[in-house]
């Protein structure tokens, strides 16, 4: 437990030292190699950032233009179970959770197993798909029943930065692993690793 709240504060400030360009770069990069999760009519999990999250901006654009619908998770009153609901459904209202992250109040709610994937963010990774979040549970509460079940949806899919990316993660028995991390570098596949290979280009 220890470990991970030492390593979560030194990533943490890894995170927060990536410079702007890095950071648009990284958001660009990201949303191309989403595209194979960017199907239409697919319902996609995603998340606005907070500080200095990777943002999800470009990706959310592209889903769009793809015909992805996509849903944004709301923090429970009670528990740790995340709600997801439709981003683009109208008549709802923003409200600020707890975090100061902004929330989407509408009406079209979905169960999280219903979704098809669902792009996590992340505070590190590492390759055989270990994730460090914030330290709330959400993300592994609201996905637990993935390890207990067969079924595989709704695929999970980290965010981060190349500087987030640790050799191990400590691992908890509760921690639901990531089924791909992307990274402005690569695309992380646990089990058959591929690294792209535009991944080499210089950063523009
Ligand atoms: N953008 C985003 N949305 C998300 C999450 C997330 O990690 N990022 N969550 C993932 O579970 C859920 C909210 N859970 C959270 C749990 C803890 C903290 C938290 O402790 N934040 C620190 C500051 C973090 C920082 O400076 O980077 C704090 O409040 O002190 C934030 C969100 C759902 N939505
Ligand atoms: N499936 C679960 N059911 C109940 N509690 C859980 C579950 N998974 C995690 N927790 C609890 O949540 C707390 C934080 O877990 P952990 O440090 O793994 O969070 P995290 O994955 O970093 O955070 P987050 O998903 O919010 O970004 C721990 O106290 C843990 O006991």
């Amino acid at each position: 437990m220890n470990d991970k709240t030492d390593l979560r504060r030194q990533l943490r400030r890894r995170r927060a030292a990536v410079p702007a360009w890095l950071r648009r770069c990284a958001e660009q990069r990201v949303a191309k190699r989403a595209v194979p999760w960017l199907r239409r009519g697919w319902r996609v999990g995603a998340y606005l950032a907070l500080g200095s999250e990777l943002s999800l901006a470009p990706l959310m654009t592209l889903a769009r233009r793809r015909g992805v619908r996509l849903f944004l998770p709301l923090v429970p009153a009670r528990g740790r179970r995340l709600g997801f609901v439709a981003a683009d459904a109208p008549a709802g209202r923003w409200r600020r959770n707890r975090y100061g992250i902004a929330e989407y109040h509408g009406r079209q709610r979905l169960a999280p197993h219903r979704l098809d994937a669902v792009f996590v963010p992340l505070v590190g990774f590492d390759a055989q798909g270990g994730r460090l979040g914030q330290g709330g549970g959400y993300y592994d509460t609201t996905f637990a029943f993935r390890l207990r079940r067969r079924w595989k949806k709704p695929t999970l899919i980290g965010v981060g930065f190349e500087c987030q990316r640790v050799a191990q993660i400590p691992r908890e028995a509760h921690d639901a692993p990531l089924d791909a991390v992307l990274s402005e570098r690569a695309v992380y596949r646990p089990g058959h690793l591929s690294r792209d290979s535009r991944a080499r280009k210089t950063a523009t």
